[in-house]
C-alpha cells in the first residue's frame, strides 16, 4: 500500500494531513494543515473537514499523528497521552458515528500491539491503519456506487441534500457516489442540489463538485424541493447517513426528514447510500442518535452575511432522523437493502 494518499479532500504526506478548507468553497480554494492531533480535532470540529466517512478518516489520521508526537515518552505516559487524544477527537463532532469506528480501529491496533512493540513501531502501525481506512473508503464508495446505479434508469433526474459527495468522504462520494457510478455506466443522470441551509453544503459543495465533473446540476433553495417534485422533474432522492440506527432510521443532515416526507407523498423513492461503517447497531433505533446542535449564529447568518440580530433567538440542530418507514432503500457497499431493516441490516455484518 502506498504510504501517501492526495484526493480533493485530503492530503497524507506521511507525517501532516492537508485539509481542503470546506469553509470556505466554493469561492476560495484554500488548505489547512495540521501537524499535531489537536490541529485535526479543531479542524473536524470547524468543519474545514464534514461528511461522515471523511470524519472518520481524518480521526484515523489524528490518531497517528498523535502516536508520533508521544512516540518518545515511556509507554504507560504515552498510552495515558493517547486516550486523551482519542477522547480530544471524539468530542469534537456527536452524531457521525464514523468518528467514533475509526477511533475504536485505532485504539485496537494500540492495545494489540502495545506490549509487543516499541512506540516508533506502534507510530508505523498507526499510519498504516488510518491509511488503510482512508484507500478502503474509496473502494467501498466505488462498489456501493455500483450498487445503487442499478436503481437508476438513463434519463432519471435525482435530487440530493447537504453534500455526500467526494467532500464527505476519501473520495467519490456515497449519494454522489451511486450517481457518477450510473453515468460511468453510461446513463444520463442530472441533479438537483438543494441548497441545505444553514450550512450551504449543497450549493457550496454539491454544486462545486458535480460542476466539476461535467454533471448537468440544477441548484434549488431548500424550500423548492416539493414544488419541482410535484413538477415531476425528480425520478429519486438520494442521501447520504451520519448513523444509521439497527432499526433503519437514519441520521443525516437537517432537512433530510423533510426531503422524505415530500419524496413520500409525491411517489419518489428515497435512497440512503452509506457504508456500513455508518450502519449503528449499537443504537436501537432513531430516538437514541445524539443530534448536534450546532452555534447559532449559522442560522443568524447566511454565509458570511448577517440576516438577523444576534440577540434573536435560534434553534440549530445539525441534523434530523428518518424514519425507516420512509426510506425505500439503503444501498451499502455489500448490497441493497430494501425493508426489514432491523433483520436485514445486520446480516451485511456477517
Ligand atoms: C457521505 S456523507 C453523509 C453525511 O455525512 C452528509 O449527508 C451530512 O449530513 C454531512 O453533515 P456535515 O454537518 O456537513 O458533516
Amino acid at each position: 500500500m502506498n504510504e501517501h494518499i492526495k484526493t480533493k479532500t485530503m492530503e497524507w504526506n506521511g507525517d501532516e494531513l492537508i485539509l481542503i478548507d470546506q469553509r470556505y468553497l466554493p469561492l476560495e480554494e484554500t488548505y489547512v494543515t495540521c501537524k499535531n492531533h489537536i490541529e485535526v480535532a479543531d479542524s473536524i470540529r470547524d468543519m474545514v473537514v464534514r461528511g461522515a466517512p471523511a470524519i472518520g478518516a481524518t480521526a484515523g489520521f489524528g490518531m497517528a499523528i498523535a502516536s508520533s508526537e508521544f512516540e518518545s515518552l515511556d509507554k504507560k505516559t504515552y498510552v495515558e497521552k493517547m486516550k486523551k487524544a482519542e477522547e480530544l477527537l471524539a468530542s469534537t463532532r456527536p452524531t457521525a458515528v464514523n468518528l467514533f469506528w475509526a477511533l475504536k480501529r485505532m485504539s485496537k491496533i494500540i492495545d494489540e500491539n502495545i506490549e509487543k512493540t516499541n512506540l516508533n513501531e506502534l507510530t508505523r502501525l498507526l499510519k498504516k491503519e488510518a491509511l488503510e481506512i482512508a484507500y478502503d473508503d474509496i473502494k467501498i464508495n466505488r462498489k456501493m456506487g455500483q450498487n445503487g446505479a442499478k436503481l437508476l434508469k438513463n434519463g432519471d433526474t435525482v435530487l440530493t441534500h447537504c453534500n455526500a459527495g467526494a467532500l464527505a468522504t476519501v473520495d467519490y462520494g456515497t449519494a454522489l457516489g451511486v450517481i457518477r457510478a450510473a453515468i460511468e455506466d453510461g446513463k444520463k443522470i442530472s441533479v438537483y442540489a438543494d441548497e441545505t441551509r444553514p450550512y450551504l453544503q449543497g450549493a457550496r459543495l454539491t454544486v462545486w463538485e458535480l460542476v466539476q465533473d461535467g454533471i448537468e446540476t440544477t441548484l434549488i433553495s431548500d424550500n423548492m424541493a416539493g414544488w419541482v417534485m410535484k413538477q415531476g422533474k425528480i425520478n429519486a432522492v438520494i442521501v447520504g447517513a451520519d448513523r444509521i440506527a439497527a432499526n433503519g432510521d437514519v441520521a443525516n443532515k437537517i432537512g433530510t426528514y423533510s426531503v422524505a416526507i415530500l419524496a413520500k407523498k409525491h411517489g419518489i423513492p428515497f435512497y440512503v447510500a452509506a457504508p456500513l461503517s455508518t450502519i449503528d447497531l449499537e443504537t436501537p433505533t432513531g430516538e437514541e442518535i445524539p443530534i448536534e446542535e450546532r452555534n447559532r449564529n449559522e442560522v443568524r447568518y447566511c454565509h458570511k452575511s448577517q440576516l438577523v440580530d444576534d440577540s434573536i433567538n435560534v434553534y440549530n440542530p445539525a441534523f434530523d432522523v428518518t424514519p425507516n418507514d420512509l426510506v425505500t432503500a439503503i444501498i451499502t457497499e455489500k448490497g441493497v437493502v430494501k425493508d426489514n431493516y432491523k433483520t436485514e441490516l445486520p446480516k451485511l455484518f456477517e
